[in-house]
């Protein structure tokens, strides 16, 4: 009896991985339903006849078992024949939900495909259109009215064992202002990639949107809008509610790794919780290291001294502002002093070149790159600066679809040999140009990385490929690498080891087609590395806990990384042949003991 007591709490223990079937099944404890990791084994076709009958479902779906590879072929048929992206994304998000690592294979499997689809720029419209399509919570939402009692309501998240939360209010979606509560979709698909380029278990993440008001009136006015009518919090009272949130997440999950996701003002946050907690904002720090692993490349391709380079920055909010300093540390890195390494950069927001004298008052995180050089003169246009300055790099933060004209274009590529043409704005609709401008406009010769995905382009018989300059390269890693070494908290040389481990991953044959970063399809392999370079720096550091890892050579430690990822393909098998075997041994007991047997 002993061994059929262990036997079924083995057969219990694996099912979870498949969701909601042990509520199912009468002699199964009843389970919460898993919004994140789904009720998959009723619409899993693959699971083996004895698994469904021992677990109850036999004859709840079609008999005969699929092999992945059919059952792949049908949810992208499936996913393909949906006339519009939305669509697509609605899809998807049910996939996950019914079938979490059938989702995960897909994605892993077409990258390139799928990736669009739930991140940048598919996303940017869903969480425009998220009162409209909302279907599942897939996460967390909480109120400013949970203030006082968020440790309990955080009691209510049904995984005992959260690894990594991406936290957002959705005051700043991609570039399409505050979207309040419809925000969520970020948190979902930055988690997405988590799992499906880092490999973290799906249920160890925990998507979490707060509602502490909207700026946005049509939302407020929209009868399908989800969250509360009432306008934004003061920073005073965002930072009360903040100060509880975090405690309460460190009390239920204490190795929980915080990532700050499109706040409209993220610099107090970070400020205030860098140093007690494991956490990081993304778009400060992470767009600053994926940027910098991408200019380092670009520095190189140009043939033009780090010290040579003149950048100008359309946009000096939190992600102008992260990747310009992020590349004064690398350019202090290479041998500058900071002082020269700072008037390297010249930023524009959106009253013009930000300088000391121009008479208004700079937001704090402006004055470090604020100009003192102007001689009096104010710059009020991108062209203006481009002509004052003669840059060799154009960076676009900025939110302003098309703002790099042709004409900027045409004195970029006049003034260089190679420009540096990086519009990071997203979704699509707000990149600075399209790569084709950015082709057509330097004849061939820029150096590209946009923050959302282009198609390869053919210009005068010779294809071009763009690279993504996209943050999606980095946090994955530096969460996994976080999340490993167990550091208390993610410092300054971790994000920039992130950045760093970037051009080590790009190949000759990708040089070759001037790629700045190496193919998504490799990105499991680069998260790997960028977690390699994060877990080296904590140890520096001295803020790892795991401190055997100091004692791996790099090679061991990256090979032990990839083995602790979560693989979807994998899972799945070892899953179900630990069920199929379970199963059969239950069977033989049962016959043993004279029950009837049910398969
Ligand atoms: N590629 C990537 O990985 C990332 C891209 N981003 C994108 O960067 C953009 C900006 O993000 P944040 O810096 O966080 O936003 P933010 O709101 O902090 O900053 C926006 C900046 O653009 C400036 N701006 C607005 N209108 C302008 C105009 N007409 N002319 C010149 N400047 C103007 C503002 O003054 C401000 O300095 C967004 O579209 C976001 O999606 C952000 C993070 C990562
Ligand atoms: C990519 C990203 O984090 C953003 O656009 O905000
Ligand atoms: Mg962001």
């Amino acid at each position: 009896m002993a061994s059929k007591t262990a036997t079924q709490n083995g057969i219990a223990q694996h099912s979870a991985n498949y969701g909601s079937i042990v509520t199912h099944h009468p002699k199964k404890q009843k389970t919460h339903s898993r919004p994140h990791t789904g009720a998959e084994a009723h619409y899993d076709t693959t699971i083996p006849k004895p698994v469904r009958k021992y677990l109850g479902t036999y004859g709840l779906f079609p008999p005969e078992p699929d092999t992945y590879e059919v059952q792949k072929k049908r949810c992208l048929a499936q996913l393909r024949s949906k006339q519009t992206n939305i669509g697509k994304f609605i899809y998807l998000s049910q996939l996950r939900h019914a079938n979490v690592h059938l989702f995960y294979r897909i994605l892993t499997d077409h990258f390139t495909e799928i990736t669009p689809l739930v991140y940048t720029p598919v996303v940017g419209e869903a969480c425009q259109r998220w009162s409209e399509i909302y279907m599942l919570p897939e996460g967390m939402y909480l109120s400013y009215l949970d203030k006082g009692n968020i440790a309990n309501v955080l009691k209510n998240w049904h995984q005992e064992h959260v690894e990594i939360t991406v936290v957002t209010d959705g005051s700043r979606i991609l570039g399409l202002g505050d979207l309040g509560v419809n925000g969520m979709g970020i948190p979902i698909g930055k988690l997405a990639l988590y799992t499906g380029c880092a490999g973290i278990r799906p249920e160890g993440t925990l998507p979490l949107t707060i509602d502490l008001g909207t700026s946005n009136k049509a939302f407020r006015e929209d009868p399908l809008y989800l969250g509360s009518r009432r306008d934004k919090v003061t920073p005073e009272e965002e930072k009360e509610f903040l100060d509880e949130l975090m405690e309460a997440l460190k009390e239920r999950w204490p190795d929980i790794v915080i990532q700050f996701e499109d706040w409209k003002n993220p610099f107090p946050s970070l400020q205030r919780y860098r140093n007690d907690y494991a956490m990081f904002n993304d778009d400060i720090q992470g767009t600053g290291a994926v940027i910098m692993g991408g200019i380092i490349g670009a520095v190189q391709q140009s043939d033009v001294a780090a010290k040579d380079h003149r950048a100008v920055f359309l946009g000096a909010g939190s992600a102008g502002v992260g990747v310009a300093q992020q590349i004064v540390d690398y350019f202090v890195h290479e041998g500058m002093s900071e002082d020269d390494a700072k008037r390297k950069f010249w930023l524009v927001d959106s009253k013009g070149l930000v300088t000391l004298d121009r008479g208004d008052k700079l937001a704090d995180h402006k004055v470090y790159f604020a100009r003192d050089d102007n001689e009096g003169q104010q710059y009020k246009s991108l062209e203006e600066v481009v002509d004052h300055v003669k840059p060799t790099i154009i960076m676009g933060l900025s939110t302003i679809g098309g703002a790099f004209t042709p004409e900027i274009l045409q004195k970029m590529g006049k003034m260089n040999d190679r420009p540096i043409i990086f519009p990071l704005s997203n979704p699509v609709s707000k990149s600075e140009c399209t790569f084709e401008e950015a082709i057509v406009n330097t004849d061939g010769r820029a150096l590209f990385a946009s923050g959302s995905p282009f198609y390869p382009y053919e210009y005068k018989g010779k294809t071009y490929h763009p690279g993504q300059g996209n943050n999606m390269y980095v946090f994955p890693g530096i969460g996994l690498g976080t999340i490993l070494c167990k550091a208390i908290k993610v410092t300054s040389n971790m994000i920039y080891a992130s950045g760093e481990a970037l051009p080590t991953m790009i190949t000759e044959e990708e040089k070759d087609l001037a790629l700045l970063y190496p193919q998504i399809t490799r990105i499991r392999d680069v998260s790997a590395r960028v977690a390699l370079y994060v877990i080296r720096a904590a140890q520096k550091d001295n803020v790892d806990r795991l401190h055997h890892l100091r004692d791996m050579s790099d090679e061991d430690l990256e090979e032990w990384i990839v083995e602790k990822m979560y693989d979807p393909h994998k899972a799945v098998e070892s899953i179900e042949d630990e069920l199929e075997s379970l199963a059969k041994d239950l069977a033989h007991t049962r016959s043993l003991q004279g029950e009837k047997s049910m398969l």
